[in-house]
């Protein structure tokens, strides 16, 4: 069984088909890209995974059960977590209080020993702290974990965003373009990580990317979509001579 099943997928934004009839299969521990142009309908497709969107038509199977329907909150109990285009932090809040705050959908103590301070909570609250000091690390965050987040360069908030959404432990991690505003050298930092956290949390990651080194480096298999549907599937190197991906791409460069 695929741990993720796109069956039949469309989303209409009133006559605009932003995805049309899309079938995607994702098997654990599989590293997958989404590419295609700009409009293509890419982060329709993750809104509609994590619940933002309600779909028109077809089916989303999530570990075997539907996933339509859910509240976003829900999508991430299930085990999906994401990160997104415009990177989206507590920017006020210091960068261990973001990772902890995702942290919080998972831990054990209950509301009552929060409130009255019982022994549950202290140590609830402390391993909440060491977990979350752990992620820092992975992500060589942990000398800023008491800075405020929008004081981090764009690099590390991209990296905490991922920090974070790791903390809520999915089995599917959906990564919207995480190496965007990154100069070469970080993207490629960024492409070991990636590849590093799938084995280490024993993951599934699903990408969108632009940056097609990235993309042809990291992943297995690739998706590509065009004006909602997809046109070709494949590994690397045959995207990378896939017609119609070039035609698509209007003979941009695809390597
Ligand atoms: N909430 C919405 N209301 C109306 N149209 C939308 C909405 N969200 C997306 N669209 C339209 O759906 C199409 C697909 O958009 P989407 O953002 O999914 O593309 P994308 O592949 O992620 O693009 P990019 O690479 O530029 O981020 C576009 O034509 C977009 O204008």
């Amino acid at each position: 069984m695929p741990l993720l099943k796109i069956d039949n997928l469309s989303k209409a934004f009133g006559g605009l088909k932003a995805v049309s009839e899309l079938n995607i299969e994702i098997n654990e521990g599989e590293l997958i890209g989404l590419i295609g142009p700009n409009g293509a309908g890419k982060t329709t497709v993750f809104n509609l995974l994590t619940g933002v969107y309600d779909k028109t038509e077809g089916d989303i199977l999530f570990q075997g059960k539907s996933i339509c329907g859910l509240k976003p909150y829900q999508v991430t109990s299930r085990g999906m977590a994401r990160t997104f285009q415009n990177i989206r932090l507590f920017s006020d809040m210091s960068v261990i209080e973001n990772v902890k705050i995702a942290y919080h959908q998972r831990t054990a103590y209950t509301t009552m020993s929060a409130l009255f301070r019982l022994p549950g909570f202290y140590s609830g609250e402390k391993e909440m702290q060491n977990k979350a000091m752990e992620l820092l690390k992975i992500f060589h965050l942990e000398d800023k974990a008491n800075e405020t987040a929008k004081n981090l360069p764009y690099g590390e908030q991209r990296r905490l965003e991922i920090a974070r959404a790791l903390a809520t432990e999915p089995k599917l991690l959906l990564l919207d373009e995480p190496a965007a505003g990154m100069n070469p050298q970080e993207t490629q930092e960024l492409m070991n990580l990636i590849r590093w956290i799938r084995d280490h949390f024993k993951l599934t990651i699903l990408l969108i990317e632009h940056d097609m080194s990235l993309v042809m480096g990291v992943c297995e298999r690739i998706y590509v979509l065009d004006y909602g549907m997809i046109i070709a599937h494949g590994v690397p190197e045959q995207i990378k001579q896939n017609p119609k991906v070039i035609e698509a791409y209007l003979g941009e460069e695809v390597v």
